[in-house]
């Protein structure tokens, strides 16, 4: 096979290249880790170097069994078996192996992994009665391993009593690996260096080493590749300084110059042309990026059309965000015709902890979704620790949780004495938590033996859960929330300290879950919500049967059960119940996202303190997050932003999307897909062509077909805010025709008078308007007039924009060459437009596409009627946002009362229901269709249990070639 077909001309001078030492830097999509396979094969068939004297590196396994294919295709599989390629510790522990007995290791050495090294450190912090959590202490090990400090150089530093006791820690673990003949994954690098500094002639056969993602190298990896390349000083490396995104695990970008530095006569080839994503994607990324002046100049040219221009939305809410991009992908799903399905969407976030809000609108649509290098968001240790804890105040004879929670955070009670405890309450046949508390409060005796400190520890852990017990069940007091039982466990069992000990370098990320637990706990206990969810949790009274309804105070009871049903429903999915093939969102942080990509992608929560994050001193790097995130899309890309965060915050959009000019990049709202956009978006992904009438279904199948439900402002929709409008009014009035829950007539009834309400509810016609709502509807005309405006001026500057030819994005971007650069940008649009594939399409076929108007492309429009009038044909969607459909009337009473109440719109499926009938004493007649109040709250458990039945028959869909199907996980 010719190892040099397919490759464009930078990708061949880079795998022909006769320079010893190769820097090969490329923006994302540009064929990096193609170009390094084919270098290595190249070496090989060409330069006749022996497959075994090439040291490949690359930072994942999963990288490394996708080159070893790509390289088997090339030069077959006996060729390829001898490369050594791998991630840096397998090729260090290979050399160790075969090598070590020169520094005297012996060639049984076992590794230790992560949870051998706590176990380890516990023993030894157990037997200095030091209080430092193993897993603390283990990454403040690493990180001084990582920067070359051995634990003797640490002791000679230790002033403090505390760093003294870890230079201890240090030292005896130093010794009790040795003793065991153990190495941690540090030492692994650091003893392969010190064999090679000291042995040369190891790597005395090396001909020629390659690293993959070289930007993340951290010193030691950047010794260990220069120490294996010594002898024959052959390097070749590929990587993006622009996707440098891991300086908190000692990344060092400055290896780049470090490299030229030691090899001066360094060769630097830049691939500049970009297969992976749309060329609207790749003009909104480089916009992001240029915003660094520090950054050398690049080139970046797309190889796809322009595409469908990138989204940055405005949301109210962090909840309603969740909600549209879960409704973004269904719209984005059906109206693809089936191109593009669940599985090929991702989420891409700052922070895992963000994933909470995503996580649960998935979980209500009913939409599977899979968690990427992260844990889902209730099963986190830290979400489960709060949660357990809030079990046992709400049911203290769960005694798996009680055994959970009963030593954490430590109280000195150990694994025997809780062992000794529990078989004690067995015996008794008693709960754990009775025995426990009766012997704490001297009622009775244990036969296990309880040392002072685990009797005290004891007696404060009954303490904390008897308080919480006393807020839960006190009938006098103010009522409790949720909210203040978090809050009473985190100080009585003083969690920040233990997450800050237990944690210390994820600490922040730890402790932001918790408050996101407090926002959930706190967003469910709105006085609002929790009616709301009383209502929809009372079932529908039957005579004579005994009803308990819900009460305020079942409010931790319906909390924990909504938490435990998302989890389950989320394990069973998981477990691969569902008998088809299941068709999953993938949740994933922008780290572990990394060398990935997707069709569709979506990156939320885009404001200041997300992203850029408030907790990093280092800008550019997260300039450069957000970059990776943007490109790891391929033909659709989403930001949204909500005006209020989870803790109901104002936030303010992040300052890399705030710059001068970066709007123009984006569309306010997702972009409207008509049967010409569904195929440009196969053309793309280069899958075969929706049908017709696949595009027709999905239209039918969805409720809206545009994304025009949420205002562009970021403002909650009319129909939201009548919802609660309506339930804070004081003596709410049912709008007539609309759900609304059974408890609500009897207030109703109770209100205004069985009769009132019955003579209301018979002379109102659907729907009524409120003052506020006028009003709203006035300012909504004038905001539009003023979206016309501004598409008017758009559209001038676009015709202006597209009068010369030129296709690249050029240069160092900044601020200040902004405008001349943008200038150039639409020009090469323009000139994209003839080759993009809408233009492709037959006149016949092409209905209005959108346009990316500030960028001088009209994607929509044939060529030919584009010549005569680039803007004859296209017709700017300039009003997202569609007005309530309600009728809006002001009707009188029969008594002369005026209802000035809001009719939340009805869907046109609850408009075509015939109504409900009812058989009283054998006759059929019409009751009201009263309805649980399932808009009022996200995830209660009844519209948990509706949706999972529903997560069964959505995001089936088969694909053409989904990003699972592709093998990538
Ligand atoms: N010359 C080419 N012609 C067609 N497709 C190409 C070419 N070079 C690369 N590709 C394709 O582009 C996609 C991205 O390639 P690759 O993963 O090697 O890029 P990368 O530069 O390593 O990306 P990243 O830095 O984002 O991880 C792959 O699907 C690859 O097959």
């Amino acid at each position: 096979m010719d190892l040099l077909h397919g490759l464009n001309a930078a990708q061949k001078a880079a795998v022909t290249s006769d320079a010893a030492v190769l820097q090969v830097l490329a923006p994302p999509g540009s064929g990096k880790t193609k170009t390094l396979t084919a270098r290595v094969a190249y070496l090989i068939a060409h330069r006749s170097l022996k497959p075994w004297n090439i040291i490949t590196c690359t930072f994942t396994r999963k990288a490394a069994n996708e080159m070893k294919e790509r390289i088997r295709t090339f030069v077959g599989e006996e060729h390829a078996k001898q490369i050594k390629l791998g991630t840096f510790h397998a090729i260090a522990v290979q050399y160790l192996r075969q090598y070590g007995q020169h520094i005297g290791l012996g060639k049984d050495f076992g590794i230790a992994d992560s949870s051998d090294s706590k176990a380890v450190l516990k023993r030894i912090i157990k037997r200095n009665s030091f209080t430092i959590e193993p897993g603390a202490a283990l990454s403040r090990i690493s990180s001084q391993k990582v920067r070359g400090i051995n634990s003797e150089q640490l002791a000679l530093k230790a002033k403090h009593i505390e760093q003294q006791e870890f230079a201890q820690i240090f030292a005896e673990y130093e010794t009790e690996l040795k003793a065991s003949n153990l190495l941690d994954y540090d030492d692994l690098l650091l003893q392969c260096c010190f064999l090679m500094t000291t042995h040369p002639q190891c790597v005395s056969n090396v001909e020629a080493v390659l690293i993959d993602e070289f930007q993340d190298t951290n010193t030691t990896q950047y010794d260990l590749m220069r120490l294996f390349a010594q002898k024959r000083n052959m390097i070749t490396i590929v990587g993006d300084p622009d996707q440098s995104i891991y300086s908190f695990r000692s990344a060092e970008i400055q290896n780049l110059t470090r490299m030229k530095e030691h090899w001066p006569d360094t060769l630097t080839i830049n691939l500049e042309e970009n297969y992976r994503s749309s060329g609207a994607i790749l003009h909104a990324a480089q916009n992001i990026i240029e915003q660094d002046e520090s950054r050398p100049p690049k080139k970046l040219q797309a190889t796809h059309g322009l595409g469908l221009c990138p989204v940055l939305r405005k949301l109210p809410t962090a909840a309603a965000e969740a909600t549209w991009l879960v409704s973004e992908i269904q719209r984005m799903c059906a109206l693809s015709g089936k191109v593009v399905n669940p599985s090929d969407c991702a989420v891409l976030l700052r922070s895992a902890a963000l994933s909470r809000m995503i996580e649960a609108a998935l979980s209500k649509a009913g939409v599977p979704y899979r968690m990427v290098g992260g844990v889902r968001f209730f099963e986190r240790a830290e979400v489960k620790l709060v949660l357990d804890y809030l079990r046992v105040i709400n049911q203290p004879d769960n005694n798996e949780a009680v055994e959970r929670i009963i030593n954490v955070p430590s109280r000195r009670i150990g694994d025997a004495t809780i062992k000794g405890l529990l078989n004690e309450a067995k015996a008794k046949s008693t709960s754990f938590w009775t025995f426990i508390r009766e012997v704490s409060q001297g009622k009775c005796r244990s036969k296990t033996k309880l040392a002072a400190p685990a009797e005290k520890g004891l007696a404060s852990f009954v303490n904390i859960i008897l308080s919480g017990r006393r807020k839960l069940t006190s009938v006098d007091s103010d009522k409790v929330s949720v909210v203040d039982l978090i809050n009473l466990v985190i100080k009585k069992a003083d969690l920040q300290a233990y997450l800050k000990n237990h944690y210390e370098n994820e600490y922040e990320a730890r402790w932001s879950n918790i408050e996101e637990l407090m926002a959930l706990a706190a967003d469910a206990c709105d006085p609002d919500k929790v009616r709301a969810m009383m209502q929809e949790e009372t079932l529908p009274a039957i005579d004579g049967f005994e009803q308990r309804a819900p009460t305020e105070e079942d409010a931790l009871s319906i909390f924990l059960a909504n938490v435990a049903l998302t989890a389950s429903a989320e394990e069973k999915k998981a477990d691969g119940e569902e008998s088809e093939p299941v068709q999953q969102v993938t949740i994933s942080t922008i780290h572990s996202a990394k060398g990935l990509e997707w069709p569709v992608v979506f990156i939320p929560a885009c404001f200041d303190g997300s992203i850029p994050h408030s907790r990093s001193d280092d800008n550019d790097e997260e300039r450069r997050l957000l970059y990776v995130g943007m490109t790891r899309a391929q033909a659709m890309l989403y930001l949204s932003c909500p005006i209020k965060n989870t803790q109901r915050e104002d936030t303010t959009m992040s300052s890399f999307l705030t710059q001068p000019g970066v709007g123009s990049f984006f569309e306010e709202h997702g972009p409207s897909m008509s049967f010409a956009t569904a195929t440009g978006l196969a053309t793309t992904l280069k899958r075969d062509r929706p049908s017709h009438d696949a595009f027709q279904d999905g239209k039918k199948s969805l409720e809206r077909d545009e994304d025009d439900y949420w205002p562009l402002n970021g403002e909650e929709p009319p129909a939201e805010r009548a919802k609660w409008d309506y339930g804070r009014a004081e003596n709410p009035l049912p709008a007539f025709g609309t759900t609304r829950p059974a408890s609500w007539m009897s207030v109703s009834a109770v209100s205004m008078g069985q009769e009132g309400f019955s003579s209301a509810s018979a002379t109102m016609s659907a729907g009524f308007v409120s003052v506020k709502d006028k009003y709203d509807e006035l300012v909504e005309r004038d905001r539009l007039a003023a979206i016309d405006k501004r598409s008017q001026v758009r559209r001038k500057e676009s015709v202006e924009a597209s009068k010369g030819r030129k296709r690249q994005i050029e240069g160092q971007g900044c601020i200040s060459t902004f405008f001349a650069k943008r200038r150039a940008v639409a020009t090469d649009l323009e000139q994209e437009r003839d080759k993009s594939f809408y233009t492709r399409e037959p006149a016949s076929v092409q209905p209005a596409l959108r346009d990316i108007s500030n960028l001088g492309v009209h994607r929509n429009v044939h060529s030919q009627s584009l010549e005569q009038n680039p803007l004859s044909k296209h017709k700017l969607r300039n009003a997202p946002y569609r007005a309530p459909t309600t009728t809006t009337q002001v009707q009188s009473s029969d008594r002369g009362y005026v209802f000035l109440s809001s009719s939340p719109t009805k869907t046109e499926e609850e408009e075509n229901q015939p109504s409900e009938k009812s058989i009283c004493n054998g006759t059929e007649r019409d009751v009201d269709p009263v309805k649980q109040a399932s808009t009022f709250h996200t995830t209660s458990v009844q519209s948990l249990q509706q949706n999972a039945v529903r997560g069964r028959r959505l995001g089936v869909r088969p694909s053409f070639n989904g990003w699972a199907n592709r093998g990538r996980k």
